[in-house]
C-alpha cells in the first residue's frame, strides 16, 4: 500500500525532508537542485509530491495525497475538512493586522480597506469583531499596500518583524499563531491507517529529537 505524502516547496521544504529522513524515508533527492516534482521510496512505498505550498490542502483534501505538511496559514485559508493530526512546531509565525503608528486617526472612509495574501481569515477575523472591511487580494510584497494608500491595514504573516518595521509599519492586533501542521485525508486515515499510524507515530518520536 502507498502513500502519497504532499511537500510545500519553499520555507517548509528542508525541515520536511529533516523529518522524514529521521523517521527512516529515503528523501535525499530532494535535498539536490532537482526539478522533479515526484519523488519515489519504493522500499518504504512512499511517494512525495512537490507542490505550492497554498495549494497543499488542496492534494490532500481531493485524495491525490493521503498526507501533506502545510502551515496553518494556508488551512485556515482553505478551510477544507481535513484531519490535522501534528503540530510540527516549525514555520513558527503570527498573522498579524499591521499598518502605521496611530493607524484609527489615519482612517478616512468608514470601511477600513485590508490588503491581504490571506481574504478568508481576515473576514473571519473582522466579521467576529463586526467591523465591515474591503479586502483587496494580494499575492505578496503586502507591506507595500498601506506605504501607497492602497489600503489602511494589511493582514499578514510576521516573523522577525523585520518587513514591518522596514517599511515603518507596526503590529495593531495579533489575529493568530501560525506553525506547521501534518494533515490527513479523512478517507486515508480509515483506508491507510496500519500505515499512516505508524508513520505519524515515528513523526512524533522524531519531533522530540529536532
Ligand atoms: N516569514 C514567513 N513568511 C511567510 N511564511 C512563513 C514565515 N515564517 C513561517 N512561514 C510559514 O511557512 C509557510 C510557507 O511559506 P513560503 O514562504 O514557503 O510559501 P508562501 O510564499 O507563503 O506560499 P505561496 O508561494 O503559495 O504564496 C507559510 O504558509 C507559513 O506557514
Ligand atoms: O516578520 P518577517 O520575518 O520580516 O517575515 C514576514 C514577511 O515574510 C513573508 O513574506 P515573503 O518573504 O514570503 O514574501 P512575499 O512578500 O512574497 O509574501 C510575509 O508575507 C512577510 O512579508
Amino acid at each position: 500500500m502507498e502513500l502519497t505524502v504532499a511537500l510545500a516547496k519553499g520555507r517548509l521544504a528542508k525541515f520536511a525532508v529533516d523529518l522524514f529522513e529521521k523517521c527512516g524515508i529515503d528523501v535525499s533527492e530532494l535535498r539536490g537542485d532537482t526539478r522533479k516534482l515526484v519523488i519515489c521510496d519504493k522500499k518504504n512505498e512512499m511517494k512525495f509530491v512537490l507542490v505550492k505550498p497554498s495549494d497543499v490542502p488542496v492534494y490532500v483534501y481531493r485524495g491525490v495525497a493521503d498526507i501533506g505538511i502545510a502551515g496553518k496559514d494556508t488551512l485556515l485559508e482553505e478551510g477544507l475538512p481535513l484531519y490535522e493530526m501534528l503540530d510540527l512546531k516549525c514555520g513558527k509565525c503570527k498573522i498579524c493586522v499591521a499598518g502605521y503608528p496611530h493607524q484609527k486617526e489615519r482612517i478616512t472612509s468608514n470601511i477600513t480597506r485590508v490588503a491581504t495574501k490571506y481574504p478568508r481569515i481576515a473576514k473571519m477575523y473582522y466579521d467576529e469583531k463586526g467591523e465591515g472591511i474591503e479586502i483587496i487580494k494580494l499575492n505578496g510584497s503586502i507591506e507595500l499596500a498601506p506605504i501607497l494608500d492602497l489600503s489602511d491595514v494589511i493582514v499578514d504573516i510576521v516573523e522577525s518583524g523585520t518587513t514591518i518595521r522596514e517599511n515603518g509599519l507596526t503590529v495593531l492586533e495579533e489575529v493568530c499563531d501560525i506553525s506547521a501542521r501534518l494533515v490527513v485525508n479523512q478517507v486515508s486515515l480509515k483506508t491507510k491507517a496500519e500505515k499512516i499510524q505508524p508513520l505519524i507515530g515515528k513523526m512524533k518520536k522524531a519531533l522530540e529529537d529536532m
